[in-house]
């Protein structure tokens, strides 16, 4: 079999890089310098499927992944993991702690350090990378501007720093959560501990717009596990919808859902459904089976046939 290609937010020593190894351990890498392209290039067929972050325990989506997804050339998530990360300071070897003036590191990296930046580097200047590993590089370069990267102590190890501090992060026990997309295909199987990812696009603005599409969900017995919005971009006021839910949608309830949701939306995209990285099972609530749905279908035909 020919190895998959998978694209991944790169360069290598991201915690996304962590996440595929563990995901797809014998797949050809390819580092990508933003989420953006590292979905491009699954567009555009250099790619087999592609790694991307989604979802922070502290932080909540991470806004570009979740736009990229909504906009574009549909893909597909076809797999989750959930991966603890650990943010160390890092710097070229002989820098002291006192002496870092500038901060070099990914977004969600510096939400997640906030309270040690504070408290240890409370004059320094933080500046976004579009990796932790891309900054980590960055203070690798002789003549580079910055002082110190967060990221993952092996992205030190990697670009030849050491490690100033170590599990800086404001909570230990941070887990982010990683997805692998493809272009639309055959949905992977049910297993019975599954999630459905979409976003959905409002028909028309009004009172209780959001809790019809809520109803949706609610009524056939489907926790959801995250909800977002998103501006849409048309003006202030004017946002869409992420939702993921327990199950799959080969099974009735979700199906019904997103029939539901389709008829009172100007448009429903279908991220996909796959399995669960914790391998919870939803509690299903009575009626709301699919063996009841189809007796509940069948009852109907009958009433309608008179029979
Ligand atoms: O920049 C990285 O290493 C990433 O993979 C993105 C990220 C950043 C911070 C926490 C989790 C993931």
């Amino acid at each position: 079999m020919e190895m998959r290609k998978l694209a991944y937010l790169g360069p290598e020593g991201t915690f996304t890089e962590e996440a595929l190894r563990i995901m797809s351990p014998d797949a050809e890498r390819m580092p990508c310098p933003s989420v953006s392209a590292a979905l491009d290039a699954v567009r555009r067929e250099e790619a087999d499927a592609a790694v991307v972050p989604l979802e922070n325990s502290l932080e909540g989506g991470i806004s570009s992944t979740l736009d990229e997804l909504a906009w574009g050339q549909p893909l597909m998530i076809v797999a989750e993991l959930l991966l603890p990360v650990r943010f160390s300071l890092l710097a070229r070897p002989g820098t002291e702690i006192g002496h870092i003036k500038r901060v070099i590191t990914h977004q969600a990296a510096q939400t997640q350090c906030r309270n040690f930046l504070a408290r240890e580097l409370p004059n320094a200047f933080v500046i976004a990378a579009a990796s932790t590993a891309a900054a980590a590089q960055e203070v690798s370069l002789p003549g580079s501007p910055y002082d110190a990267a967060i990221g993952a102590a092996i992205a030190g190890e990697h670009y030849g720093l050491i490690e100033v501090a170590s599990d800086i992060g404001d909570r230990s026990d941070t887990v982010t959560r990683f997805i692998q997309v493809t272009r639309p295909g055959p949905l992977p199987e049910p297993t019975g501990a599954d999630r459905t990812s979409l976003v959905a696009y409002l028909a028309d603005d009004h009172a209780g717009a959001l809790l019809d599409m809520l109803s949706q969900f609610a009524t056939r017995g489907i926790n959801l596990t995250r909800i977002e919005s998103r501006p849409t971009g048309d003006g202030i006021g004017q946002y869409f919808f992420h939702f993921d839910a327990e199950g799959h949608v080969s099974e009735a309830r979700v199906g019904e859902a997103l029939s539901g949701l389709h008829r009172i939306s100007a448009d429903v995209r279908f991220l996909g459904s796959y399995p669960r990285a914790d391998g919870l099972s939803p509690r299903i609530r009575r009626g709301t089976t699919d063996v009841e749905f189809a007796e509940a279908t069948e009852w109907l035909e009958r009433i309608r046939k008179g029979t």
